[in-house]
């Protein structure tokens, strides 16, 4: 099906691991990751929406738990999904954060990692108007550049794939991100 059509299944592209959404928050990763797993017929787990489904709202959970229960939670999340001597292939969308928990960066070993990066430029708008991001709730702007520079040498390091989403719609991202997708199995595929 050609692309851009918003049809399921890529037929020349079947990808043999997990595909792993990393990348600041608001960036894209679960809009995209769910699309992504919607065109390549695959299963989409997004970590905050298992966590919030099981434990109530990510609010809640940072001020009745603190942030270090939310990151064991988040941690457990990821295993679920990848801690499998033959992880599903799936494509699993992490909160921003999530990248942090060392464990976790083992686990991603296993999976191929897409960085979704962007500036504050991009992401300012869906941050002043969002809530829920339990660090972004005072000075978001100078919040999410902080957290956004001090985890992007993490991100960087662990992706397989870095795309800038710029100002590229959903379909456009995700058009061009099964094309990278394709053309790393391929190199994974030949490696000696
Ligand atoms: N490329 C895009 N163009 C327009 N809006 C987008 C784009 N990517 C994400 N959004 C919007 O930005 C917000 C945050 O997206 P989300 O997928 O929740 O980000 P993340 O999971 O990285 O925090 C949502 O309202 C989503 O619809
Ligand atoms: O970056 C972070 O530390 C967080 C990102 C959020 O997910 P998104 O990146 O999907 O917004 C969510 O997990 C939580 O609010 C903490
Ligand atoms: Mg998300």
């Amino acid at each position: 099906m050609a692309a851009g059509t918003g049809q399921p299944v890529e037929p020349q592209y079947l990808p043999e691991r997990p595909i792993v959404m990393v990348g600041p928050m608001a960036v894209g990763k679960s809009v995209i990751g769910a699309e992504l797993a919607r065109r390549l017929g695959l299963e989409f787990v997004d970590t905050d929406q298992r966590i919030v489904a099981r434990h109530g709202s990510i609010g809640r959970i940072f001020s009745a738990r603190g942030e270090h229960h939310f990151r064991q939670l988040e941690a457990r999340a990821v295993a679920d999904v990848l801690d499998a001597p033959q992880a599903k292939v799936v494509v699993l969308s992490l909160g921003g954060g999530a990248v942090l928990d060392t464990g976790t960066q083992q686990l991603m070993a296993r999976a191929t990692v897409v960085y979704l990066r962007a500036t504050l430029d991009i992401i300012k708008e869906r941050i002043i108007r969002s809530s829920g991001r339990p660090l972004l709730a005072s000075d978001p702007l100078a919040a999410w550049s902080r957290l956004a520079a001090a985890r992007g040498p993490v991100y960087a390091r662990l992706a397989d794939i870095t795309i800038d989403v710029g100002t590229s719609s959903v379909p456009e991202l995700v058009d061009r991100l099964i094309g990278l997708l394709a053309a790393e199995s391929r190199k994974e595929n030949t490696a000696p």
